[in-house]
């Protein structure tokens, strides 16, 4: 971001401290979507670089929508200031804002605001807080007031492994410019931010997306260019055939759900291979889906009719299965691997070796750490999933409330799309089907991957506005709908 920063600054008719007034304006207004009651305090505790820079023309705006009593406090920890920090102090000299320098944290005995702005730190971080930013963090946190920052939380690292003991600031919302950060999308960010929204600020765009990077937000956009829609004169031929091998006894439904999400993603041809007590079932409530009893099998026949072949939803562990999931990947065709696909190669780690080139994998993360041994964060996971996606030449799909996607390429496509009212079991099955559906309708590993990801979320985002829990029935049925939405 500081070089796109640079190249807008030196390429557009823009200056630094216009590009500086503009982040704080699109803060401001996002700011006042939220908090409208200009009767508020607000504390804004500013450092003395651009993050504080910003803090400053911030207070500015406020006061010039109405808000009466602003307080500013300047940390005077450092001697170093920027600029921007200097020509935006000036300006506020200039107003009846409330001024105090904390020459030390303890300075501050209590925070008596109603709402605090962090513009202390932002994403010139390069250290771990330490001494009176960390001090003054801590008392920031201890006011227990409803915090906002600007652009990043004092103390957060926008990339890079998040210390497990986070001593900065936890805003309630964090409004960052431009792009989100890396590691907003990390589980652990939840203790520096617990929401955040990525405002416009006028950076140049074509300048961001050519920055070499290996780590892409999947947008509406890249789902609309990818996708296709169904051609005049195609028949069912057209879009694949799909096998699922799925579903056991007690978790007929895994196979169920993956086969309806198959169907409404819109494969030609869906069989399942499922247990023989769960023929009825499947009968009744997917006619339009064949089956292929399972029982003692320990290989397809004919398996060059499917175009794709998922196996693991509900299917449960045996030998019969191990030797059923081996001979698929003898085969050497792509596979999409889910759940007890997943737990079985981990105790098979001679079969990962084997995995054909292109294969999806989907786990959550116990399942990766199955798969890959155990991890001490969602970064250090995350490299593991990006080192095993280009070594092993296949799609590995990391499942989370942010899914991130791994190519064989060794880049990342983060889904933002799914909602914490889609937390509920079966939800991961459905996913499953639909990849499985891309992949039959001949969309690449990395296509089938990033298309079923982010529908699948948006589905449930949809759904999530009118429900306090989103099904994982709902969601599969939902998909279709979603699809036409988009194309
Ligand atoms: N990019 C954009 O698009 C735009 C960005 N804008 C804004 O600029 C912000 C980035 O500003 P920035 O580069 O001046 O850094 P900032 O976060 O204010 O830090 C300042 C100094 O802090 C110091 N420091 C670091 N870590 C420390 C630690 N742990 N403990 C103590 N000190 C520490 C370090 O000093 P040093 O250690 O090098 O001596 C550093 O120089 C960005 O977040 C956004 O708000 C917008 O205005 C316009 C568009
Ligand atoms: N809080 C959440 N926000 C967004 N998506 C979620 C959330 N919780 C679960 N999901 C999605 O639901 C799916 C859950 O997968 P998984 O754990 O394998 O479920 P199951 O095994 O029950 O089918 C994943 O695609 C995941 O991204």
């Amino acid at each position: 971001m500081r070089q796109v920063d640079e190249f807008t600054i030196a390429n557009k008719p823009i200056a630094s401290i216009d590009l500086m007034e503009k982040a704080a304006r699109a803060f401001v207004q996002s700011f006042l979507r939220d908090e409208f009651d200009t009767s508020k305090h607000i504390a804004i505790f500013c450092g003395k670089g651009n993050n504080g820079g910003d803090g400053l023309a911030i207070a500015h705006l406020l006061l010039s929508n109405g808000y009466l009593n602003i307080k500013v406090y300047i940390t005077n920890f450092s001697s170093k200031q920027s600029t921007d920090f200097t020509i935006n102090l000036q300006r506020l000299e200039e107003s009846r804002c409330k001024k105090v320098i904390l020459n030390n944290a303890a300075d501050l005995k209590n925070i008596k605001a109603d709402l605090i702005i962090d513009a202390i730190l932002g994403s010139g971080l390069n250290k771990p807080l330490a001494g009176e930013y960390a001090e003054l963090a801590s008392q920031i946190n201890k006011a227990k007031k409803k915090v906002y920052a600007v652009d990043v939380p004092t103390g957060f690292f926008a990339e890079g492994e998040l210390p497990s003991n986070y001593n900065g600031v936890s805003a309630f919302k964090t409004i960052c410019f431009q792009r989100p950060k890396i590691n907003f999308f990390m589980p652990e960010s939840v203790l520096a931010t617990e929401q955040f929204e990525v405002v416009e600020i006028g950076l140049d765009e074509d300048f961001i997306e050519k920055q070499n990077t290996d780590f892409y937000l999947i947008e509406v956009r890249d789902i609309k260019k990818i996708l296709k829609p169904r051609k005049l004169f195609s028949h069912k031929g057209t879009y694949g055939h799909a096998l699922i091998i799925a579903g056991n006894t007690n978790t007929m439904g895994a196979a169920l759900l993956s086969s309806m999400a198959c169907l409404h993603t819109g494969a030609g041809l869906i069989t399942a291979c499922i247990p023989q007590s769960g023929l009825i079932a499947l009968n009744t409530i997917l006619p339009e889906v064949m089956a292929l009893p399972r029982d003692e099998y320990t290989r397809i026949e004919d398996q060059h009719k499917y175009q794709a072949v998922a196996i693991g939803p509900g299917l449960g562990i045996s030998t019969a299965h191990e030797h059923l999931l081996e001979s698929l990947i003898a085969i050497n065709r792509p596979l999409v691997i889910d759940a007890d696909g997943l737990n079985m190669l981990a105790e098979r780690q001679d079969l990962i070796e084997k995995l054909p080139q292109y294969s999806i994998l989907t786990p959550h993360m116990k399942e990766f750490d199955r798969l890959f041994g155990e991890h001490n964060s969602w970064w250090e996971t995350l490299q593991t999933a990006r080192t095993q996606a280009r070594r092993l030449k296949i799609v590995i799909v990391l499942k989370n409330q942010f899914t991130f996607i791994c190519s064989p390429e060794g880049k990342v496509y983060i889904n933002p799309t799914g909602h914490p009212a889609m937390a509920q079991g079966g939800m991961g099955d459905v996913l499953t089907g639909v990849i499985t559906s891309f992949l039959a309708q001949k969309y690449t590993a990395l296509n089938a991957a990033i298309l079923g990801c982010f529908i699948h979320g948006q589905t449930g985002n949809e759904l999530a506005d009118n429900h306090f829990v989103v099904t994982a029935s709902q969601v599969a049925s939902g998909i279709s709908t979603r699809i036409q939405q988009l194309i």
